[in-house]
């Protein structure tokens, strides 16, 4: 696609972003909050079902066609490989990892897909990938997504890489990330519309991650629970459903994991993800046991000098999962749990069930032990 053509592309998005914009009836947000602001409102059980019967998977459209999934992705951070990937995937049980791109070489990036097999997995992509990686990425039996991660994933700069990809035949699996408000989300649907894919996933949230500095640094960035809510209800009034939505950061708890996906139809963590499953370089170790976990940005100094370390830091983790494998049985067994409180045995009733109330300052400091 000529230069031309991609500018096009890019004042048309614009034009229909705008016309989209105007035509949402109902007023904006002007306080956002985040997970630990809100809970859920329990209702009834008029379908008595026990909580390790009711259906958590979320349909996906893949690379190659429809799968049903547990909602729950790994965040493409370099200490996040293909240990990762196979732990979190769990013969097929778990959910999906993201491969990161920052630090490695195309090489090792396909050697990660390839060393993660059986496990199904997504690559990351940045905004200049050579065709030929490419071609030999979309070969690999196990590749179900390819995310294009940057930081403002709502960026026309993204235009060349998505033409790339149709010009390989894919029409779906691609996620583009990250989005954080109405605007971009609209934005970011109609680049990827207008570059021919026919369904396709969009990441939210600039700023809620566990080693973000974006939004004390640069000042910009919304809650994400509220961003979540306004993203989804616009989505589904204007009809936007070729897209779904991952949420990407912030995650705790698997309770708020659970609020994540009573607006999306998935979920994105790294530091909830913190094992024995990270790269050994990042895993603290004494006499053998694992101690700690650590955890940086992938726009962090740490990575390497050239990179905006405005926006990215690191930490250490004391409190950490064994495996990526027990972290998700802790995310499906409160998901499961949630889900029988508001009557609902599969992920679509959930989100049409779920009823949220702000909490007191004394009510959050009551939902925690004490
Ligand atoms: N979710 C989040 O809140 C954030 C996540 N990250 C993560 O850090 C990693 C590196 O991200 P990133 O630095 O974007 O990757 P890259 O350095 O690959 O940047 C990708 C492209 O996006 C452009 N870009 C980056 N930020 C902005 C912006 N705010 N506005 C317009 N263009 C922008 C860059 O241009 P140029 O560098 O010339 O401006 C570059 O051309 C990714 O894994 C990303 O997910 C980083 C920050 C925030
Ligand atoms: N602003 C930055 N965001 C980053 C950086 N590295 C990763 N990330 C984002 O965080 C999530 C994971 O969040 P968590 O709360 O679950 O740990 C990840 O998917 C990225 O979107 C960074 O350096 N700066």
């Amino acid at each position: 696609m000529n230069r031309e053509t991609l500018e096009q592309i890019s004042l048309q998005a614009l034009e229909l972003t705008q016309a989209a914009v105007v035509a949402y009836p109902y007023p904006r947000l002007e306080t956002y909050y985040t997970f630990a602001d809100k809970s859920i409102i329990p209702t009834f059980l008029t379908k008595p079902i026990s909580r390790s019967r009711v259906d958590t998977s979320q349909r996906f459209y893949t690379l190659r066609g429809q799968e049903e999934i547990f909602p729950a992705f790994g965040a493409s951070m370099s200490m996040m490989r293909t240990r990762f990937a196979r732990d979190l995937w769990d013969g097929g049980t778990g959910g999906v990892h993201i491969l990161p791109r920052v630090e490695l070489s195309d090489p090792q990036r396909l050697a990660d897909v390839r060393a993660s097999a059986p496990a199904q997995v997504g690559a990351a992509l940045g905004i200049s990938e050579d065709e030929g990686f490419l071609e030999a990425l979309f070969q690999q039996p196990n590749l179900a997504f390819v995310s294009i991660d940057i930081a403002h994933g709502a960026n026309a700069a993204v235009l060349p890489v998505l033409a790339k990809i149709r010009a390989q035949g894919l029409e779906s699996g691609v996620i583009l990330g990250n989005v954080g408000s109405l605007e971009g989300f609209a934005y970011a649907y109609w680049l990827m519309k207008l570059s021919g894919f026919k369904h396709f996933i969009l990441k939210v949230g600039v700023g809620p991650g566990s080693v973000c500095t974006t939004r004390i640094n640069t000042g910009v960035g919304v809650g994400q629970l509220s961003l979540l809510e306004e993203i989804y209800r616009f989505r589904n009034h204007a009809g936007y459903t070729e897209a779904q939505i991952i949420s990407d950061g912030g995650v705790n708890s698997s309770g708020d994991f659970v609020k994540a996906l009573a607006y999306s139809e998935g979920v994105m963590m790294g530091k909830f993800f913190a094992s024995g499953s990270f790269e050994d370089e990042v895993l603290i170790k004494r006499d053998g046991q694992l101690e700690g976990v650590q955890l940086y940005g992938m726009a962090s100094s740490l990575v390497t000098e050239k990179r905006n370390y405005i926006e990215g830091s690191s930490q250490t983790l004391r409190a950490f999962h064994h495996t990526a494998q027990e972290a998700v049985s802790r995310l499906r067994e409160g998901l499961q749990s949630a889900m029988t409180y508001v009557n609902a045995t599969n992920l679509n009733e959930f989100r049409g069930n779920v009823r949220f109330a702000l909490n007191s300052a004394a009510a959050i400091t009551e939902a925690g032990v004490h």
